[in-house]
């Protein structure tokens, strides 16, 4: 089975809500990356979110944008990503999304790409630039590599869309909690539980919240009211602070977020 679905099928069995954590992959080196996402895994994340590094991130915010430059800067690229993942692969179990923009994997070719993330060791793409109606060709290529295909959907998204996208998503729906890009600004408000009932009205899969979480009271009400809780600035900025404790100082700060998560 999808380590993505294994996940989620053993926190519904524990009625647990699952902590999502992003970092982008090779920040701020290959070695100390493959050490923070080991941290990560081994503090409880349930679903790591690894960002291929582009030189154009759109919907990322100042945190995230330097921390893919500083992942370019140390030599990553498409396949030194996935090499991450294959050394990850020979110690960890947690689930890994594959993010990152169109360009990247258009680049590297999407077939050639599609099998290689699957053998690798993902269990799921994030393709932030590609909406529903044009996704046809990755969809299947990521089904045929038994990849889940995560969809996004934002409060500005329109109802038929939410439908659309709610139908078409797999392993679970990331719900952007605001508008704008990546990054601590503006914070999650307590409307994002009608957000999230308006699009489990149209799926039975998972629906996770992400989008300006940083601190462990905002992790515990977002996990009420959805199935779990995406960090992603908030852990890339300890990184950046802490460049040569990189994989310490990122466990201090998950641990209550995921005690918070897990505490719902
Ligand atoms: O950084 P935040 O506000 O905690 O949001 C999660 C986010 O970083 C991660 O999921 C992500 C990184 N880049 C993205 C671009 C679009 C959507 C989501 C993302």
């Amino acid at each position: 089975m999808n380590r993505i679905d294994a996940a989620f099928e053993r926190l519904r069995s524990e009625g647990k809500k699952a902590f999502v954590a992003y970092v982008a992959a090779g920040d701020p080196s290959f070695e100390a990356s493959l050490e923070v996402v080991k941290a990560l895994a081994d503090a409880g994340a349930d679903v790591i979110e690894l960002g291929l590094p582009f030189s154009d991130p759109l919907a990322d915010g100042i945190v995230n944008q330097m921390a893919a430059d500083r992942a370019l800067k140390a030599g990553m690229n498409t396949p030194r990503s996935l090499e991450l993942i294959r050394e990850f692969r020979k110690t960890h179990e947690t689930p890994i999304v594959l993010f990152t923009y169109l360009n990247p994997i258009f680049t590297y070719g999407f077939e050639k790409f599609h099998a290689d993330a699957a053998a690798a060791g993902a269990d799921g793409i994030l393709l932030l630039d590609l909406p529903p109606d044009e996704a046809k060709l990755n969809a299947d290529l990521a089904k045929g590599e038994g990849l889940k295909h995560i969809r996004l959907i934002a409060p500005t998204t329109p109802d038929e869309r939410v439908q659309l996208l709610a139908r078409s998503g797999d392993g679970f729906i990331y719900a952007l909690s605001r508008t704008g890009v990546t990054g601590a600004h503006g914070v999650p408000s307590e409307g994002i539980g009608a957000q999230v009932a308006k699009i489990k009205a149209h799926t039975n899969i998972p629906v996770c919240v992400g989008f300006g979480i940083t601190r462990p009271d905002q992790a515990e009400m977002v996990a009420k009211t959805s199935d779990g809780v995406i960090v992603g600035s908030a852990i890339v900025k300890q990184i950046e602070l802490n460049p040569d404790r990189a994989a310490q100082a990122v466990r201090e700060f998950v641990t209550p977020l995921i005690e918070a998560t897990k505490s719902v």
